[in-house]
C-alpha cells in the first residue's frame, strides 16, 4: 500500500497543501518547527484518526481556523482508495469515497501506517499506559475485533467508574455490568498476548541482525490474573479478583484492576530492559519491534503498512540505518524526516524522492545544507 496523493488543509501550521507522494523513500528535511512532524502526523492520523502527540484534536486545527481537512489516496495492488477526514469544533467526520463511516472501526486501518519517533525510544522505561498505548494502537489497526472489544470495554469501565462515585452503591447493577465487561476483558488480554508473542518473535531475529548481539529478547504481561488457554478460568478467577477487591473499588470510587492498568514488561537476557539493557541495545531493541510490527502488519493485512520515520535517523548510526533499509522490501513506503540529509547507500535498492519543509510548505527536491 503507499499513499499517492494527499491534501492537508488548516491542519497545524499547513495552510493548503497537496502532494504527490511516489513509492520507495520520501526524504523530508528542512529546520526545526518547519512542519516535518506536522507532515507525518497527519498521515498517522488518516491512519488511526487520531494524533500521536496530543489528545485534543482542537490543537491540530491550524490557530486562527475553525476546521481541519486531511484528504488521502491510498494505491492498494491496482486498486485507489480515498480517504477523507474533517475535523471542527463540532467533532470529527471520517468518509471512504465520499460516503460517511459512523464506526471508527471501519476506517482505522484503511490506510496502514506505523510510526517510529523519538518518544517510542522512552517505551520501555515509560509509565504503564504508554505501553498499553502501544500495543492498543498496534493491535486495533490490525483486529476490528479487538479494537470493537477495547471500544466496549472501556465504555463499561466508564459506566462502572459512575456507579462507583454515586452516594449509595448499587452492587447489583455493578454486577450486572461485570458480566459483559469480564468477557470482554478475557478477551482483550488474549489478543494482548498473541500480539506479543509474534512480536517477540518476529522482532528477536531483526534484533539479532541490527546489533549483531545474541542476547535473548522476550517479555511479561503482568496483569491482575495470569493468562492460561482455559479462558473460562480466567474470566472465574477474574470475577474472583473483583469480588476480593470490591471494598477498595468502593473506597477509591473506580475500578481498581483489570486490562486498563495491565502492563507488560519487556527483558533482555531475563532482565528488565528499562534497568538493564545499554541505551544502544534499547535503540535496536525498539528498532527491532517496529520492524516486527511492519511484518506482522504484512502477515495479517497481506499489505505492508507505510513506515513513517520522524527524526530517528539521527538517533542511529551509520550500519543500524544500512541495516533498517535493507530489512525492508522496496515495496515498503518509507517517510523519513530529518534536519539532515543522511546518504542512503546504493545497495538499499529504493527509489528516493527528496522533499524539503521551510514555513508549513512542502517543495520536492532537497536544500544544500546539512548533508551527510
Ligand atoms: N495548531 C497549530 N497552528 C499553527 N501552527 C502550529 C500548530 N501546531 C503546531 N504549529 C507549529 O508547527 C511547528 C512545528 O512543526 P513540527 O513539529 O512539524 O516541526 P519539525 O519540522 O518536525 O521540527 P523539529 O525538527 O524541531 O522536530 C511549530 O512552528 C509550531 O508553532
Amino acid at each position: 500500500m503507499i499513499l499517492k496523493k494527499m491534501r492537508i488543509r488548516q491542519f497545524r501550521n499547513y495552510e493548503d497543501q497537496t502532494l504527490m507522494f511516489d513509492q520507495g523513500i520520501q526524504y523530508i528535511t528542512g529546520r526545526n518547527a518547519q512542519g516535518k512532524t506536522n507532515l507525518l502526523e497527519a498521515i498517522l492520523y488518516l491512519s488511526t484518526t487520531r494524533s500521536h502527540r496530543v489528545n485534543d484534536d482542537a490543537e491540530l486545527i491550524k490557530e486562527s481556523r475553525d476546521f481541519f481537512l486531511i484528504n488521502g489516496t491510498l494505491e492498494k495492488g491496482n486498486r485507489s482508495i480515498e480517504l477523507r477526514i474533517h475535523v471542527s469544533k463540532e467533532g470529527k467526520n471520517l468518509f471512504i469515497y465520499k460516503s460517511p463511516i459512523r464506526k471508527v472501526s471501519d476506517f482505522v486501518g484503511t490506510c496502514n501506517a506505523v510510526m517510529f519517533c523519538p518518544d517510542d525510544l522512552t517505551l520501555f522505561q515509560a509509565a504503564p499506559r504508554v505501553r498499553r498505548r502501544f500495543i492498543d494502537m498496534e493491535l486495533s489497526k490490525m483486529s476490528k475485533t479487538y479494537m470493537n472489544a477495547l471500544t466496549k470495554a472501556n465504555r463499561l469501565l466508564k459506566e462502572r467508574n459512575a456507579a462507583l462515585k454515586l452516594e449509595s452503591i448499587n452492587q447489583e447493577y455493578v454486577k450486572v455490568i461485570d458480566d459483559q465487561f469480564l468477557d470482554l476483558q478475557v478477551l482483550i488480554m488474549k489478543q494482548r498476548k498473541k500480539f506479543l508473542d509474534e512480536l517477540m518473535s518476529c522482532g528477536k531475529n531483526f534484533y539479532e541482525d541490527i546489533s549483531q548481539d545474541l542476547s535473548d529478547l522476550a517479555y511479561t504481561y503482568v496483569s491482575a490474573v495470569p493468562y492460561e488457554e482455559d479462558e473460562n478460568a480466567v474470566k472465574q478467577s477474574l470475577r474472583k479478583k473483583y469480588e476480593k477487591n470490591w471494598t477498595r473499588d468502593c473506597m477509591m470510587k473506580q475500578t481498581m484492576i483489570g486490562f486498563h492498568k495491565d502492563d507488560v514488561i519487556f527483558t533482555i537476557n531475563g532482565k528488565e530492559m528499562s534497568v538493564y539493557a545499554s541505551q544502544g541495545q534499547k535503540r535496536s531493541a525498539l528498532l527491532a519491534l517496529k520492524l516486527g510490527i511492519v511484518f506482522m502488519n504484512k502477515e495479517v493485512t497481506g499489505e505492508y503498512p507505510i513506515l513513517l520515520l520522524d527524526d530517528v535517523f539521527s538517533e542511529l548510526d551509520e550500519y543500524r540505518r544500512k541495516k533498517l533499509l535493507e530489512v525492508l522490501p522496496s515495496e515498503v513506503q518509507i517517510f523519513i524526516t530529518a534536519t539532515d540529509r543522511y546518504s542512503i547507500p546504493e545497495e538499499c535498492g529504493k527509489k528516493i524522492t527528496d522533499w524539503y519543509v521551510e514555513h508549513g510548505t512542502v517543495k520536492k527536491g532537497a536544500e544544500n545544507y546539512g548533508s551527510k
